[in-house]
């Protein structure tokens, strides 16, 4: 049995935007949780039996159950991210406010731990740039090796404060700013958020809301789109943000076409009518959520791109590297320390803009450290789309494949030896030096599964 739900936020509810109570009330004492998840497609796998499409989301999918996901080798392999229904409405936000199809600059701004940031890496084409920003430093981390996970070649991770983007000039065609909020909307997932709630916090959460997006909004282009987002059900986070945003800027409400079935609310704001979209989990297979979308009509400023060009592989590192990628002209490639980066040739001038300007965690794909005349492969090359298909792959069966990840010893029988993508389901899930007598696992510390094998069966 959940909490009971403040009676302030349910009165608001009814009074503004008519919802039914007892209905609304109700969902929030059912135990049945829902479980989603959103499929990488460049790492087809084998669909849990049962499984059906969530429709405004060609890649996302309930699930029957809750599986054990730490236990299934597909979750480590980057298959699938688990992500809660209703926040893949952005999908139809993406596709109906601009051309995916063009490359494009885009930024999510509030990031961590990567759903909506997988998501956009899923529908934007391979020239497109993802910045994916998180501002605390516990959180970029995980962030980080999500993306990791997903294997796009076309990401940057940067840890930075809103503000530290206004440094950007009308740089990005697009900005997600998935807020953080009171999170109503949470309540029945999380029914231990209830208590933490009060009208005083969604005050304070609006202010910060305004403070953020005033930060962010220099960086968009003139006509570029503004996607805002929050899961909560109050208005002063949600259509009062999109009142204020047209006051303060020029921007322009866009509608997105909804399909009755769906039972997503469209509403508009009191002062400018700006379209907003409503998830309640009494009426959908969702939790709460809401989503506004803008084009913005004013010019920024010209951003000046830096002069000093970052550091380029020597010709013999270079060849070196070659050898690892499928593609390998696509990329520039660049020293970070130690370590060789390699990144997409069209967003070698942004590179080097942005990391200028702001702290980038991550970029591109890190190929790793030259060591004589062999590369020491990195754990991020292993889990790209882009390495090359030459490579020696292992495949494991699913207990070996969590003995691999729990960092156990593995006995193989096997005549490879050298680096090895150990993979399941050919997927790669990290590297192996295999040598005559025993087996070097790569796999990094901080992702090793700690349960038992007791535990995971
Ligand atoms: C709703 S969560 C983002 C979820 C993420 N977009 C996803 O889909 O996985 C909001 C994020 O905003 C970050 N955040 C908190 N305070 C912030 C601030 N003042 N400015 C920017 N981001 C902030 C939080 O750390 C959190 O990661």
């Amino acid at each position: 049995m959940g909490n009971k739900l403040p009676n302030e936020l349910l009165q608001s509810l009814i009074k503004d935007f008519n919802i039914e109570q007892e209905l609304f009330e109700q969902v929030h004492n059912d135990e049945n949780q829902i479980t989603s998840i959103r499929l990488n497609t460049k790492k087809p796998f084998n669909i849990f039996r049962g499984s059906k499409n969530i429709p405004w989301c060609d890649t996302g999918f309930y699930l029957n159950d809750r599986p054990a996901f730490i236990a299934d080798p597909d979750f480590h392999a980057g298959c699938y991210y688990v992500q809660e229904a209703s926040s893949m409405f952005l999908e139809q936000a993406l596709k109906h406010s601009t051309n995916l199809a063009d490359p494009l600059r885009v930024l999510d701004l509030c990031a961590a731990p990567g759903g909506k940031s997988t998501h956009i890496l899923s529908l934007i084409s391979e020239d497109s740039l993802l910045v994916s920003n998180e501002i605390i430093k516990t959180r970029v981390g995980t962030l980080a090796d999500n993306i990791t996970k997903w294997g796009s070649s076309n990401a940057f991770v940067t840890n930075n404060d809103p503000k530290d983007f206004s440094k950007l000039e009308g740089f990005f065609d697009v900005m997600v700013i998935d807020a953080p909020c009171s999170g109503s909307g949470m309540f029945r997932k999380d029914p231990e958020t209830v208590s933490q709630w009060s009208e005083g916090n969604v005050q304070l959460c609006s202010q910060r809301q305004q403070r953020i997006l005033a930060n962010a909004l220099p960086a968009l282009k003139e006509d570029g789109v503004l996607i805002y987002s929050t899961c909560s059900y109050s208005k002063e986070e949600n259509e009062n943000i999109a009142d204020w945003l047209i006051d303060e800027f020029t921007l322009e409400s866009i509608q997105i076409p909804l399909k009755s079935e769906w039972n997503i609310l469209e509403t508009t704001s009191e002062i400018h009518s700006a379209y907003g979209y409503r998830f309640y989990p009494h009426l959908l297979s969702g939790e709460g959520f809401f989503l506004t979308c803008f084009r913005k009509k004013k010019q920024s400023g010209e951003l000046k791109y830096p002069k000093q060009k970052p550091v380029i592989a020597g010709k013999k590192e270079a060849a070196i590297l070659k050898e690892w990628l499928q593609s390998p002209d696509r990329f520039s490639f660049i020293q970070s320390g130690d370590d060789y980066l390699a990144i997409r040739n069209e967003h070698i001038d942004d590179f080097n803009l942005i990391k200028s300007k702001l702290y980038l965690k991550k970029a591109g794909i890190r190929l790793g450290a030259i060591q004589g005349k062999n590369l020491v492969p990195d754990h991020e090359l292993a889990m790209s789309q882009v390495n090359n298909h030459s490579i020696q792959r292992l495949e494991l069966s699913r207990d070996e494949a969590l003995r691999y990840m729990r960092k156990d010893d593995l006995k193989v029988e096997t005549d490879l030896t050298g680096w090895v993508l150990m993979c399941f389901g050919s997927h790669p899930l990290g590297w192996a030096k295999i040598l005559p007598n025993r087996i070097n696992n790569y796999y990094p510390k901080n992702l090793r599964i700690l349960k038992s094998l007791q535990e995971l069966n």
